[in-house]
């Protein structure tokens, strides 16, 4: 307030007529500030009192860069803010910016208004997609008849055939990283590893780009591309790490001449560089592929993998033909989508099985046991049924630490929504909330997780809630409905194959800080995330011993 009655006073000084603008100033502030008294009264008429006051709206640029994106404290809260809420869903009204929205721990809102796939009900804003826009109309980001488009062009494309070769990627590229980073081959022998995700992230970048777009990478291999000599893995994660700036700040930001900004505009433009390349080298495949066969191409080759089936659609007539920003938008997205979070499943599921030698020894004995039947001890694609107990520790992690944060949608008409609850006596409630037209809704990913209702005893890593899970639907960290992850079953396949690889070589410890204990590891390893676009472990200090 007092650099404003400075500012004001300096400007009378230098120039009368600064009264005008004086004026219009403070007019624009005081309309600012009735608009936002005004919206929030009109939300806590229809809604009630607010159960949750954040200073900022979580997916604001103002949340995002003050308060790590404000999901940070909504993970910090994780265990408190729906207490009491009679329903599973409360009113969050930002106290200093931001529109007031609805957030709920229902799996069933979610089912709810996770669809995006008919112009009426529920949708992603446009408003709210700008940072999965900035590349290009993609899957992720838009809804109706564009979204069906999308999604019928890369459906085929996850099948299983494309499942086999995700297992024996990953298998090829663990035993890649064993000789190539020199893990250790004698029994005893020990490796301390500072950042586990060092190695889940590349892992998961090798295993996208050669699995979802034709591209093998070897463990080691340098991924240099265009004239900025910048990495495509660094460019790839500086990008996701700096999304909100890149695609929310004004253009003359971005060309400021400071460091980071240089540095932006590198990584972009190597990206930039290496999507245009890689559809070059495609449609020079395809049209070699087409005369080879005379226009007849093998079925398997028309589903092979997502970036074939994108550079083919390009090639297509009438209203499914894509133009060349709508195949790098949906390269990008599954990228985005497919690389740092099932990364971060991977980081988080050693470290809790660091910390849970029991489960560490229930998963060993699976393993062992299923590698007796196999010819040579190889673990194939066929054993991936058969490793239960190693999928339920992925799939612990990933309610634990759930990847996708958020399933936001805004009505598109007056709507209603059923919402569960439980009232004072214990039972079972449903609640018929009518929604106005323009309402937000986040479907709060870790609140689902962590609701007591679905997952009692949310707090405990407890793989066995998920022996007896016959239909994927109950991993809800995946979201349900017609919007459901479709890369659900590549992630999976690749976390299984890979921990059934490593835990079975490897017994993995806490790696502790000097005359740190174990607890302490917990508090400073288990309670501290990392929220950018998706959300992950902050640290994963590990030891590996050699079994
Ligand atoms: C553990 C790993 C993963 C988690 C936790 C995860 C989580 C999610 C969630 C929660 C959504 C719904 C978002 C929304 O509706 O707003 C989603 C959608 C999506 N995911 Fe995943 N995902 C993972 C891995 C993958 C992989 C490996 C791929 C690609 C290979 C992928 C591609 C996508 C795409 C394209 C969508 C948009 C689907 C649509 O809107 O139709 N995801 N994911």
């Amino acid at each position: 307030m007092d650099i404003l009655k400075e500012t004001i006073a300096q400007l009378h000084a230098e120039n009368p007529n600064s009264l005008y603008a004086t004026a219009i100033v403070v007019a624009s502030v005081v309309a600012l500030q009735l608009r936002w008294w005004q919206q929030h009264r009109e939300f806590e008429q229809v809604y009630g009192k607010a159960n949750y006051r954040p200073k900022y709206n979580p997916m604001s640029p103002f949340g995002f860069v003050l308060e790590d994106w404000a999901m940070a404290r909504l993970w910090r809260d994780r265990f408190t803010i729906y207490r009491n809420s009679k329903r599973d869903l409360i009113t969050l009204e930002p106290t200093v910016y931001g529109r007031p929205l609805l957030y709920t721990n229902s799996i069933e809102v979610v089912r709810q208004i996770g669809g995006g796939g008919t112009p009426t009900g529920w949708w992603k804003a446009p408003w709210a997609q700008l940072g999965s826009l900035y590349w290009g109309n993609n899957v992720l980001a838009v809804n109706d008849i564009e979204w069906k488009k999308y999604r019928k062009i890369l459906q085929p494309a996850f099948n299983p055939q494309m499942y086999e070769l995700v297992w024996n990627e990953t298998q090829k590229l663990y035993h890649d990283m064993i000789v190539a980073d020199q893990w250790p081959l004698l029994s005893g022998q020990t490796r301390e590893v500072i950042h586990a995700q060092v190695f889940t992230q590349r892992l998961a970048l090798c295993v996208i780009l050669s699995c979802g777009f034709g591209m093998p990478l070897r463990w080691k291999e340098e991924t240099y591309v265009g004239s900025e000599r910048v990495n495509l893995d660094e460019s790839i994660k500086f990008q996701a790490d700096n999304n909100m700036l890149i695609s929310h700040a004004p253009k003359w930001v971005l060309a400021l001449p400071t460091e980071k900004m240089r540095y932006i505009a590198k990584c972009t433009n190597t990206l930039r560089s290496w999507f245009e390349q890689a559809i070059r080298n495609k449609r020079a495949e395809l049209a070699e592929i087409l005369e080879e066969t005379q226009g007849d191409v093998d079925e398997n080759y028309l589903k092979k993998d997502v970036f074939t089936r994108l550079v083919l659609a390009s090639q297509a007539d009438g209203t499914n033909r894509l133009e060349d920003s709508e195949i790098i938008g949906n390269t990008w997205s599954m990228y985005f989508a497919g690389h740092e979070t099932t990364a971060s499943v991977l980081a988080a599921t050693l470290c809790l099985l660091a910390v849970h030698k029991e489960e560490q020894d229930i998963v060993l004995e699976e393993i062992q046991k299923v590698s007796e039947q196999c010819a040579d001890e190889t673990l194939g694609f066929d054993q991936y049924d058969s490793l239960v107990r190693t999928r339920s520790c992925f799939v612990e992690a990933l309610r634990m630490f759930p990847a996708g944060t958020l399933v936001l949608r805004e009505a598109r008409e007056d709507t209603i929504l059923h919402v569960p609850g439980i009232d004072a006596n214990g039972r079972a409630t449903e609640e018929a909330l009518h929604v106005s037209k323009g309402t937000i809704i986040g479907g709060d990913m870790v609140g689902i997780q962590y609701n007591p209702r679905l997952y009692p005893n949310p707090e405990v890593f407890r793989p066995s809630r998920w022996y007896d899970s016959t239909s994927d639907d109950t991993f809800t960290a995946f979201s349900i409905g017609p919007r459901v992850c479709i890369g659900r079953k590549f992630a999976l396949v690749e976390g299984v194959c890979f921990l059934a690889h490593l835990l079975r070589d490897f017994e993995v410890f806490p790696l502790l800080e000097k005359g740190e204990s174990v607890e302490a590891w917990k508090e400073r390893v288990l309670s501290r995330t990392e929220i950018k676009f998706t959300l992950s472990i902050a640290d994963a200090p590990l030891l590996f011993k050699r079994r």
